[in-house]
């Protein structure tokens, strides 16, 4: 294995990142947007997302260049400028979509899993000062595609099955297009190492699982379709950063370090 060369397992013709953790989309609405109202409305009733850049998806092992871009500014000085200072991972995995549908029609939520091909580990690197200057009112756009890294394997739902486990209780109950007969999540333990530049070793910086999400796979298929748009085969689908309730198992540097302020060791 160490004498070949992983190659993307598919070309990606479209990519969209789900937001389908609650503790991250807390976090995150509390770093960003104050302790008030941290998770916005919506975010119980549909699976929020975001449109991806496809272009710059690559396989696992490959460099990432450290993006440059418009920081907040601070007092009345302009936007800063220059490499981010404030360089991110997000822990996530990706749904890689099989057949997908006519542009038109919908996908079933109960029929949905016969679209998910499988999955792969996915790290939807993010700029945090070029997010936190762009992101209004349209959404993450330079702060997340420059890169995102993928797993060269993708694992089959089918080889999933045994670790398959009951979704979380959703309150309020979903939208009758997102309600499923049966809603299942996968019980996969999820680690992130980093190994810094001067290190020898790589160390441990959080353990979560796959299960932690709120909003299942196929609801997230329904959803994407429920308005005719068409996913092909290949398309990726993210799940969203994969938080747990836990200090240990959040899935980001971002709520690791609550944005610079603690210290992480
Ligand atoms: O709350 C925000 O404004 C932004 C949150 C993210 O950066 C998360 C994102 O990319 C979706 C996710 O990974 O859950
Ligand atoms: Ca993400
Ligand atoms: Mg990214």
């Amino acid at each position: 294995m160490s004498k070949v060369r992983m190659l993307l397992p598919i070309v990606i013709g479209d990519y969209t990142d789900f937001f389908s953790s609650m503790h991250h989309a807390k976090n995150c609405g509390t770093i960003f947007r104050g302790p008030e109202n941290p998770i916005p409305q919506n975010w119980f009733h549909l699976p929020i997302a975001y449109h991806g850049r496809a272009s710059s998806i690559v396989i696992s092992g490959t460099d990432v260049v450290r993006p440059r871009g418009q920081g907040p500014p601070s007092g009345n000085s302009p936007p800063s400028f220059g490499p981010s200072q404030k360089l991110d991972f997000e822990l996530e995995m990706a749904a890689v979509v099989g057949p997908g549908n006519k542009l038109g029609e919908s996908i079933d939520v109960n029929k949905a899993a016969d679209h998910i091909f499988g999955l792969v580990l996915m790290n939807d690197w993010s700029a945090r000062d070029i997010q936190a200057w762009e992101y209004v009112p349209l959404g993450p756009f330079l702060g997340k595609s420059f890169g995102t890294t993928i797993s060269p394997w993708i694992v089959t739902l089918e080889a999933l099955e045994p670790f398959a486990c009951d979704a979380p209780k959703q309150e309020p109950h979903p939208l009758l297009y997102l309600e499923e007969k049966i809603s299942r999540n996968y019980d996969i333990p999820l680690e992130v190492w980093i190994k810094p530049a001067k290190h020898q070793h790589p160390s441990i910086v959080t353990k979560s699982n796959f299960k932690n999400l709120y909003w299942t796979l196929t609801q997230q298929v329904a959803h994407h379709t429920i308005n005719g748009c068409n996913l092909r085969p290949g398309d990726l689908l993210g799940t969203g950063t994969i938080s747990g309730s836990e200090d240990e198992s959040l899935g980001c540097l971002l709520e690791l370090s609550w944005n610079g302020k603690k210290r992480y060791s």
